[in-house]
């Protein structure tokens, strides 16, 4: 018999999530089945989605939905070996039971020298977010100039290396002067602090007089509100996330966006990266390949220790990760 940990949903988040919202418990596994497999969390993933998500698929005293990087410690399906890493959807759980069905394997030549955390972040659903998001929805093309906010985060990093090899100019946006330097360091052309500068729209037109062709926007709201003001005609916004919203209690109000919308000729487009779940091998094929090449950088904030999975959700709801946000079990 095993004997899982977990963490539950206590009570629902109000405006910003409290460790004391979440309950660590114990659950007793049942023995295998023919079928089954029991696997237990190497890495788990803490990502924004989780905080709009929880009102939206969760009830209280639920566990935590999530992804981890999983071994599989004992195996009654002949599909499934005993030390295999798998990705899974299993929440924030150390061992769970599955019949395979909802396991994916790393993508196909996964180096041993290569972290396995990595499939939650660069090779992985975020990556795949940047990968999607700059090629269907912004539809960059070579010389055209990007704006992504949130950019030393586990999409926004992504974003920012992409557009470089696309033949792009980008400009980055992070939350503090380290993140700025570390954005520099891979390959973004221009990249400032925007919690320190004394007008965004002039840092804006700073790092590109011209304006944007294309902003791949992580965190709406004001700053998205004040970046759609240097867009160029006919520009793009992939419309990402709205980190700078997830946590209002109230919500927030206008400016809107119909104005430079309408005289710039803009397009602004929502999107989840689920809607390219058939693509989603061919997209991590090639960010493999990048990582591989070292086209690509990856930095992750690992937090250790399953207790501290609370804590990590919220540093990286706070912007205390570089890169992306994992827990190691
Ligand atoms: N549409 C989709 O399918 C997907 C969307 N997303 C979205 O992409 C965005 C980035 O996700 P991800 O890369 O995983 O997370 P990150 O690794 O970027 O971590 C979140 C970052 O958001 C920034 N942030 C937090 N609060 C604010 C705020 N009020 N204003 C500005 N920035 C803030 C912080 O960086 P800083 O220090 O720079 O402030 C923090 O580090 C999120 O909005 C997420 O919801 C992610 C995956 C899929
Ligand atoms: C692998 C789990 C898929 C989660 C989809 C995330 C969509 C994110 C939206 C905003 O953050």
């Amino acid at each position: 018999m095993v004997t899982a940990k977990v963490w539950v949903l206590k009570k629902h988040f109000e405006g910003f999530p409290k460790i004391s919202d979440f309950d660590l418990k114990k659950i007793e596994l049942p023995n295998l089945k023919d079928g089954e497999l029991l696997l237990e969390s190497v890495f788990l993933s803490v990502d924004p989605y989780m905080r709009p998500y929880s009102r939206r698929v969760m009830k209280e005293d639920d566990i935590m939905i999530g992804t981890q990087v999983a071994r599989i410690v004992e195996s009654k399906n002949p599909a499934f070996t005993v030390g295999v890493f798998v990705v899974a959807r299993s929440g924030w759980r150390t061992h769970f039971i599955s019949d395979g069905k909802d396991l994916q394997a790393l993508p196909s030549g996964w180096p041993e020298s290569l972290p396995r955390s990595l499939a939650l972040g660069t090779i992985g659903m975020p990556g795949l977010t940047a990968y999607f998001g700059l090629l269907e929805v912004c539809k960059m093309k070579p010389g055209e100039t990007v704006l992504v906010n949130a950019a030393a985060g586990a999409v926004g990093s992504v974003v920012g290396q992409l557009a470089k090899i696309g033949g792009g100019k980008v400009v980055g946006c992070a939350g503090s002067d380290d993140k700025v330097a570390h954005l520099k360091k891979i390959g973004f052309d221009e990249a400032f602090n925007y919690k320190t500068v004394t007008s965004l729209d002039e840092a804006l037109h700073k790092a590109s007089p011209d304006g944007y062709d294309c902003f791949f926007d992580n965190v709406g709201g004001e700053f998205a509100s004040v970046a759609i003001n240097q867009m160029k005609k006919y520009g793009r916004i992939a419309v990402c996330g709205a980190i700078s919203q997830y946590n209002d209690s109230v919500p927030q109000k206008g400016p809107y966006v119909q104005m430079p919308m309408i005289f710039k000729e803009l397009r602004m487009e929502g999107f989840l990266v689920t809607s390219w779940n058939n693509r989603w091998e061919e997209g991590l094929k090639a960010l493999l390949k990048w990582v591989m090449e070292g086209k690509v950088k990856c930095h992750e904030q690992v937090t250790e220790g399953f207790e501290n999975m609370p804590a990590a959700f919220i540093g990286m709801l706070k912007g205390e990760n570089l890169g992306k946000a994992v827990v190691k079990v």
